[in-house]
């Protein structure tokens, strides 16, 4: 960028970049906000039983739930609280994973999250977002909860990626050469979603890419222009969250996408986002989704290794309007109520002890 173009004001007639405005480095928001050697130690062992259930180690059932956005702290905090209070009734057969999902690509433009908006009133306060994202999955993590989140932007990724679990590369950017490089030098697992459209073999091709070492553009966690090396993740699978032409949870897609995982020499591991275009875009239908999930696996299928639910302390969704927010709800896609949530994950985790 030149003095010109770094000093210029978009208007209307001239558009172009304003001047950027710095944010901390990551190295500097990572010492203010440290991970204790405990946590570190806890995060590691979460990361590992994430992979144990995809290695067939482990055959518990891997269940990502949570907000479909994280937006007020306080909320997000009272859920995970819950989820943590739950793990104690079904942690034998389900292994919880919390979403902490603080970015969100939106099919046109909408509130990309509280990275990016913490305050929701589009001043875009990023510094203050990071912080408060990075907090918020500590805080979250500190309770043993494994923190999953949506890696979007790839320089977001390094304020909080120490923090992760699991990680979901989206519908809208599984295609893309950057988040398949940023996916191979990632500690946490990876679940790649199949395209908008409904395509797996976007997905399939993601998890090869991933697998491999990548060399990249990139910047250090102290903010310099790097060349990144990365070694390669082989701790990926798909996740099927339906597409324009409906849902694909049902038998038959999921036999389609083994296949075609094993022709592309991949481990069959799947697992099914019960929300999305699986459940129709109706927050309600996640729980037919999850039973149907449930029944497949229990027939035998063992691919099929986790499932996703979007879900918050109150069902539905509202409209972003900061001076009217009704606390707990969802701000993005609608979510199911915690009570529904507790009572479908503990049928689950009976419906699995009773075999
Ligand atoms: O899960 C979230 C949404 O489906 C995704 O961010 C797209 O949202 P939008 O279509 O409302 O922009
Ligand atoms: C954006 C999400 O999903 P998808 O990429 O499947 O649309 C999400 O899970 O929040």
């Amino acid at each position: 960028m030149d003095a010109a173009t770094s000093l210029r004001k978009p208007t209307s007639s001239t558009p172009g970049p304003a001047r950027p405005l710095p944010l901390p480095s990551a190295y500097e928001l990572r010492q203010r906000l440290p991970v204790s050697a405990s946590l570190a130690r806890q995060i590691a062992d979460n990361r590992q039983a994430v992979r144990a259930i995809l290695d067939g180690e482990d055959d518990r059932l891997l269940v990502v739930t949570g907000p479909c956005s994280v937006h007020d702290p306080v909320a997000a905090l009272e859920y995970a609280e819950r989820l943590a209070a739950l793990d104690k009734v079904v942690g034998d057969r389900l292994l919880l994973v919390m979403r902490v999902y603080v970015e969100k690509p939106r099919t046109t433009v909408g509130w990309k999250g509280m990275a990016y908006d913490p305050h929701l009133d589009g001043s875009d306060d990023m510094a203050a977002g990071l912080a408060m994202a990075r907090r918020l999955m500590r805080d979250i993590a500190e309770l043993g909860l494994p923190v999953a989140t949506e890696l979007l932007q790839p320089m977001a990724g390094a304020y909080f990626d120490d923090l992760l679990s699991w990680v979901a590369i989206g519908a809208r950017t599984t295609e893309s050469q950057i988040h398949r490089e940023l996916a191979s030098g990632l500690a946490a697992t990876v679940g790649f979603k199949n395209g908008t459209q409904g395509n797996v073999d976007v997905a399939i091709a993601a998890m090869q890419s991933a697998a491999h070492p990548h060399r990249h553009f990139g910047i250090t966690a102290e903010g310099y222009p790097a060349m990144i090396e990365t070694s390669g993740n082989p701790a990926t699978h798909l996740v099927l969250r339906g597409g324009q032409a409906g849902p694909n949870h049902d038998a038959a897609s999921i036999a389609a996408s083994r296949r075609a995982m094993s022709q592309a020499g991949l481990e069959a591991r799947i697992m099914v986002d019960c929300s999305h275009a699986n459940a129709r875009k109706d927050h309600r239908r996640q729980t037919e989704v999850l039973y149907d999930v449930l029944e497949q696996r229990l027939a035998g299928d063992r691919s099929l290794i986790g499932v996703m639910l979007e879900s918050h302390l109150f069902e539905g969704k509202q409209a972003l309007n900061p001076s009217a927010l009704r606390y707990g709800v969802s701000i993005t896609d609608a979510c199911l109520g915690w009570e529904a949530t507790d009572s479908l994950l503990t049928r689950a985790a009976e419906r699995l002890r009773s075999t």
